[in-house]
């Protein structure tokens, strides 16, 4: 930190399992990631090349290099998983995960239907390759699932194999954990943590009050995702309650610290 001051939520240092942050690059150019790196590489744990933005993103192993280079693991976005899925390519997904040296890989069936059974085998697969990531709901706002279903998912894909799980809402957070004006489904929220941990769980949080939601909820240390890259700053200071939102929550609950 540049200057000292009192009273500040305790940071993991990298890497770190709570205190998560995903940020979404959805086609970034090499200088702009050489730029993101610079400002905000520090508090970005991982980044996710958006849904299948990879497909015709151009220098793509470059992109890839100045990440790892940076110490900042990538994944491809679970969408790209679901397009190799239904046109039957899954051992040529493995293939492209090794072609790039891919440390991590989404399972998830946002946009298409696939048994549960099948998902898992799928978890339990990949896991033997690379970190997997699972992402629960759907990207269909009507399709709601009920809160004991997505406990049941959840742990099930963490039983499978999956190292965290993540809630769906989009890059708009407006469907799955949300409902279409951004509102937080917060029964669902809540229930969903009385059974899973909440380090094993990444909230899909690209809009502020979504964030600070969840920060004031389960504290400095929540995982979150979805972050665009120029928000990855902001929501540090968010969770350092050096922001409005948070400005008294922690200076309130010193217990919190
Ligand atoms: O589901 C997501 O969070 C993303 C982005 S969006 O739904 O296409 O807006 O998809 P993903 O395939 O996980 O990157």
């Amino acid at each position: 930190m540049n200057y000292e001051l009192k009273d500040i939520p305790e940071r993991p240092a990298k890497p770190r399992d709570v205190g998560f942050t995903m940020a979404m690059d959805k086609g970034l150019s090499l200088r702009e990631v050489e730029d993101f790196i610079d400002s905000s590489g520090e508090y970005t744990d991982i980044v996710k090349l958006g849904w299948a933005t990879s497909y015709v993103t151009s220098n793509l192993k470059d992109k890839l290099a100045l990440y790892k280079e940076a110490g900042i693991p990538t994944y491809f976005g679970g969408t790209l998983f679901e397009a190799f899925i239904i046109r039957d390519q899954f051992e040529d997904y493995r293939k492209l995960l090794d072609k790039y040296d891919m440390p991590f890989a989404e399972v998830s069936d946002g946009s298409i239907e696939l048994p549960h059974d099948l998902k898992c085998e799928y978890i339990s697969k990949l896991s033997e390759q690379v970190t997997v990531l699972s992402e629960v709901g759907s990207k269909d706002a009507e399709k709601i699932i009920p809160p004991y279903q997505w406990i049941d998912l959840m742990q099930t894909e963490l039983d499978a194999g999956a190292w965290k799980v993540i809630g769906e809402s989009r890059e708009a957070g407006n469907v799955g954990l949300f409902r279409a004006s951004g509102e937080v489904r917060s029964g669902l929220v809540q229930e969903i943590l009385t059974k899973i941990p909440f380090e094993k769980i990444i909230w899909e949080a690209p809009q502020k009050a979504q964030q600070v939601y969840f920060i004031k909820l389960v504290g400095a240390n929540v995982n979150l995702g979805n972050i665009a890259p120029n928000e990855i700053i902001p929501l540090e200071t968010i969770r350092l309650g050096l922001r409005g939102d948070t400005f008294h929550h922690f200076l309130n609950n010193k217990d919190l610290l």
